[in-house]
């Protein structure tokens, strides 16, 4: 096959041009990548509810049209001028929370953000201020830096790792965002001690994966907290003790007074996987007074708040928030992905469906049903 280094490539993407419209599947010109920029044939990605979350025109940074989709995996294609961390033929994971290793936060050591390409990154362009996608005679966005709803991206050399090539890559995209998110949250952010009582709001694949994290750590209580009964048998499988439905609690008791209950005055750590900033405020609020941690990793629309009583945080409370779950891309990814290949994390149990790239209108519209954990989408 003839090669395309230093060539644009061709190739069929989902295009979103505006929000609220269904992807668009179609041609894409791919440019070749820049000095410090990788060129990424994309084989698997899952389906995030933020790419959702961001087509549905409630992102304050969503912009069109654009390439969605971030939590990919593929072969890296050619690489620009510079790149020393991968090179063609790598098997990668696109990292959405890149790592220079280089500016202020990444060196902080109290951080997995990024500083060096957030900005450009939010206006969904390259770091030199340009995109690598054309489509229809004009420029196309690129999407947290990542782009994986095209069968070939260009990515930042610090928003990629090479991973172990044996690992499937129709699985490993999810290392890419929700698992990793979910078990970073519990092993990373929170760090949960052993003995600890955990509640998690939200029993999707971010929140079974904290499950998974606080069953990894050894936490003696984990409570999965979702409005969805089906999350009961999810949740036990991944490590839950037990479970609470709020919807179906007895008149005049609250979730909150649930959790206090189950846990002798509240819960060592609680984690919001719902981005509903009410659920937010109970998950803060079931937190033990004196030492309990919450954290936020649902992502909430434009123009929502946060609120308690200033008195929850006085008396002790705190109220945190995780952003890929405290996970340095670069740096422990591929031991994740080695954890996943020596059974220490699921991944394979999270997949409810798989889909083509053509289908992935219907891959949006399954993601939310109840019955969808992930959505794979095959890119070939
Ligand atoms: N901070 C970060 O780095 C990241 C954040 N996210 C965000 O994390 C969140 C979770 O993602 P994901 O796991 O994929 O989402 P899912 O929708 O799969 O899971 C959320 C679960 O919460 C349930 N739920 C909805 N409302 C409530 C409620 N009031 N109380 C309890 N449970 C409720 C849902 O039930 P039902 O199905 O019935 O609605 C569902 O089972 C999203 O907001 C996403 O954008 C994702 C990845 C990274
Ligand atoms: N653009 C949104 C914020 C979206 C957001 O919070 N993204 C998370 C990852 S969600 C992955 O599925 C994140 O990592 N945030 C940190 C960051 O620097 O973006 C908005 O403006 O509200
Ligand atoms: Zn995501
Ligand atoms: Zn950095």
């Amino acid at each position: 096959m003839a090669s395309t280094v230093g060539k644009t490539i061709t190739c069929k993407a989902a295009i979103a041009w505006g929000a609220g419209q269904e992807l668009s599947y179609e041609d894409v010109e791919v440019a070749p990548p820049k000095a410090h920029e990788v060129r990424i044939q994309i084989k698997h990605t899952g389906v995030c509810h933020t790419d959702a979350y961001t087509l549905s025109g409630k992102d304050p940074e969503g912009a069109f049209p654009v390439i969605l989709g971030h939590e990919g995996a593929g072969i890296v294609e050619s690489v620009g001028e510079g790149v020393t961390n991968v090179k063609p033929g790598d098997h990668v994971i696109a990292l959405y929370t890149p790592e220079c290793k280089e500016c202020k936060f990444c060196k902080s050591g109290k951080t997995n953000l990024c500083g060096k390409i957030r900005a450009t990154q939010g206006r969904g362009v390259m770091p030199d201020g340009t995109s690598r996608f054309r489509a229809r005679g004009q420029d196309i966005l690129h999407f947290m830096g990542t782009s994986t709803f095209s069968q070939y991206t260009v990515v930042a050399d610090i928003s990629v790792v090479a991973v172990n090539p044996e690992a499937p890559m129709d699985r490993t995209c999810l290392l890419g965002c929700g698992i990793t998110t979910g078990y970073g949250a519990a092993t990373i952010t929170a760090n949960v001690e052993k003995g600890s009582t955990v509640a998690i709001f939200g029993a999707g694949c971010v929140g079974l994966s904290v499950i998974q994290g606080a069953v990894a750590n050894g936490a003696s209580k984990i409570i999965a907290v979702d409005v969805n009964p089906s999350k009961e048998e999810w949740s036990r499988k991944f490590g839950a003790t037990d479970f609470v439905n709020p919807s179906t609690l007895p008149e005049g008791q609250s979730v909150v007074d649930k959790l206090i209950e189950l846990t002798d005055g509240g819960c060592d750590y609680t984690f919001d996987c719902t981005g509903n900033v009410k659920v937010m405020r109970a998950a803060l609020e079931a937190c033990h007074k004196g030492w309990g941690q919450s954290i936020i990793i649902g992502v909430a629309a434009a123009g929502q708040e946060i609120s308690t009583r200033p008195f929850m945080l006085v008396t002790g409370r705190v109220w945190r928030g995780s952003a890929f779950g405290g996970v340095k891309g670069r740096s422990q990814l591929p031991g994740l992905v080695e954890d996943y290949l020596n059974g220490k994390i699921k991944v394979d149990e999270l997949i409810t469906h798989r889909k083509k790239l053509a289908e992935i209108n219907n891959a949006f519209e399954v993601m939310h049903q109840g019955d969808c954990v992930r959505a794979v989408v095959d890119m070939s």
